[in-house]
């Protein structure tokens, strides 16, 4: 069996999708965590310069979209044809796109700029791509067949990020958002890792 290790902050942040994909998929694997004062040492020695990373026979992939598609394959939850895999690679691209306007707005420094960027965030760019990702899910809650795939997984990890710092109820008139939310939510394995993780701030 091979070994994995992940490595990245204590944080869910870019890693916590790949830690619910192998959650999901019951894969064993290594959760490291390291110190923001032992980044310096090992940044160079990773093949990017930044986290996550996956080491895994004799191999370390970095990026965090190229490592949570990766483990889900392994995992059999990409979809079940080429037409499939481009549907859940459409969603994580969308989800994607959502978080790097999230991170942007978290990281910026000037008030009066971040509100406008927080506005923007909930009042353009969420509710939009809620509204395409609604037309997209199918009535069972899934993006992609009758069964979880890692699309499912991003958008849950993303709605995670997003629901505690915003008014209301995001999902309310969207019963095929609100039915994937459950069926993540709702995936054993998935329960289990969320209730036992270690805290993080984000
Ligand atoms: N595109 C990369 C971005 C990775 C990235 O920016 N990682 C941050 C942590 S979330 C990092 O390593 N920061 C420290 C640094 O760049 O020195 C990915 O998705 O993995």
């Amino acid at each position: 069996m091979p070994a994995y290790k992940l490595t990245y902050f204590n944080a869910r942040g870019r890693a916590e999708p790949i830690r619910l994909l192998f959650a999901a998929a019951g894969i064993k694997y290594e959760d490291v965590r390291i110190e923001g004062a032992d980044w310096p040492a090992l940044k160079p020695k990773t093949p990017m310069g930044h986290l996550p990373i996956l080491e895994v026979d004799g191999t370390t992939l970095c990026e965090s979209t190229t490592i949570a598609r990766f483990v889900a394959k392994r995992a059999g939850m990409v979809g079940k044809d080429d037409l499939e895999e481009a549907k859940a690679d459409m969603i994580v691209d969308g989800v994607k796109e959502v978080f790097r306007k999230l991170l942007t707005m978290f990281f910026e420094k000037d008030e009066s700029k971040k509100e406008e960027l927080k506005k923007d965030v909930f009042e353009n760019t969420l509710p939009e791509c809620l509204r395409s990702f609604g037309k997209l899910a199918n009535p069972s809650g899934y993006f992609v067949g009758d069964s979880l795939s890692w699309a499912d997984v991003e958008f849950y990890n993303l709605m995670e990020m997003v629901r505690p710092s915003f008014p209301g109820d995001l999902l309310k008139d969207n019963a095929n958002l609100s039915k994937v939310i459950a069926n993540v939510g709702g995936n054993p394995a998935i329960a289990k890792w969320i209730k036992e993780r270690p805290e993080s701030a984000f």
